[in-house]
């Protein structure tokens, strides 16, 4: 158990007759960045919601960082940061004073050290040099940063960070990714909830995806992607002829346009795909093998495609 960062059994929670989370066994292993992903209403915010007792679960147990939850002495919560929905941050007040605000009236954290922490937090989001202004005049983005930065206040060794890069533009979208890296680097697990395939590419060890309301997979990415077989792609004029080639070989779910064939490799090698369309006399225009996109892998695993325009 210790292992795990995040670790539930059976969580499920209903909304009336609406099941919202169905018996999801998450495992977050301590060190990875975990890439919670599904599309919209999938039940991310719903799991992660129950996760920091924000709501409680109809059935279902888990645990954080190895203690059971809920946190009745208090343990564990002060060791895990959260962006779930924005703090109350004050619009009069500037972004430095919402964080004063805020860490003055968490009990454990040391007043002495609040400056420079308050400090720390604004510049490893990038805000330091807007910390100054009202929080009503911040961009949605500098809304979301100042939100992460609540939540660096102090050291953490789990952050929970739902949709951490919603609304923001390419640029803060990045420094959110870099700055995940980094806090991955220094040791702390990652939990975060995306509907963007790209977030989990490029920052993320570990994923698991949510489909109406059902963890559908969870998998180091990289068993994610080797899980995916590739597919032969053959370029040519005689896209019938060349798919019976596909299908004697025993290739499997094939497709065929006015100038293409292609199917799933499986075990065949692609050398005798070639040899075999030649004996066959195809005339080849061109052949390729492609590993499927992680966006195949999740449309095959949920039966549908995601938003990946943000
Ligand atoms: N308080 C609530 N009362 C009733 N239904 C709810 C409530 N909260 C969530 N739901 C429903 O539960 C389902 C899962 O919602 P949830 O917000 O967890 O999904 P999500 O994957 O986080 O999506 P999003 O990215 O849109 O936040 C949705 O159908 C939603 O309408």
């Amino acid at each position: 158990m210790t292992d795990l960062a995040v670790a539930s059994h059976g969580l499920t929670k209903r909304f009336g007759s609406q099941v919202a989370v169905n018996a999801v066994d998450l495992a977050v292993p301590r060190g990875a960045v975990y890439g919670f992903l599904g599309p919209n209403g999938s039940g991310k915010t719903t799991t992660i919601r129950m996760l920091l007792g924000l709501i409680a679960p109809t059935a279902g147990s888990h645990h954080l960082l190895g203690e059971t939850m809920p946190d009745r002495a208090g343990h564990v919560l002060p060791r895990v940061g959260a962006l779930v929905e924005g703090p109350g941050f004050h619009p009069y007040l500037s972004g430095r004073d919402n964080l004063r605000r805020l860490d003055a009236a968490d009990r454990t954290a040391t007043a002495r050290t609040a400056e420079a922490r308050i400090g720390d937090a604004l510049d490893r989001v990038g805000l330091t040099a807007a910390a100054g202004k009202r929080y009503r005049t911040f961009s949605l983005g500098m809304k979301q940063r100042l939100a992460i930065a609540a939540a660096l206040l102090k050291p953490r060794e789990l952050l929970v960070l739902d949709e951490p890069t919603n609304g923001l533009d390419p640029q803060g979208t990045r420094e959110v990714r870099t700055l995940v890296g980094a806090l991955a680097a220094e040791g702390a697990t990652v939990l975060l909830s995306t509907h963007l395939l790209a977030e989990v590419e490029q920052v993320c060890t570990h994923v698991g995806v949510m489909h109406r309301g059902t963890l559908v997979a969870q998998e180091p990415l990289a068993d994610l992607r080797s899980d995916a077989a590739p597919r032969a792609r053959v370029l040519t004029d005689q896209p019938a002829e060349a798919a019976q080639v596909l299908r004697t070989l025993g290739l499997t779910e094939l497709a065929e346009t006015a100038s293409e064939a292609s199917g799933q490799l499986g075990a065949v090698a692609p050398e005798k795909v070639v040899s075999d369309l030649v004996h066959a006399g195809v005339a080849v225009r061109g052949f390729t093998v492609e590993a499927p996109s992680l966006e195949d892998v999740f449309v095959h695993l949920t039966g549908r495609g995601f938003d990946v325009s943000g």
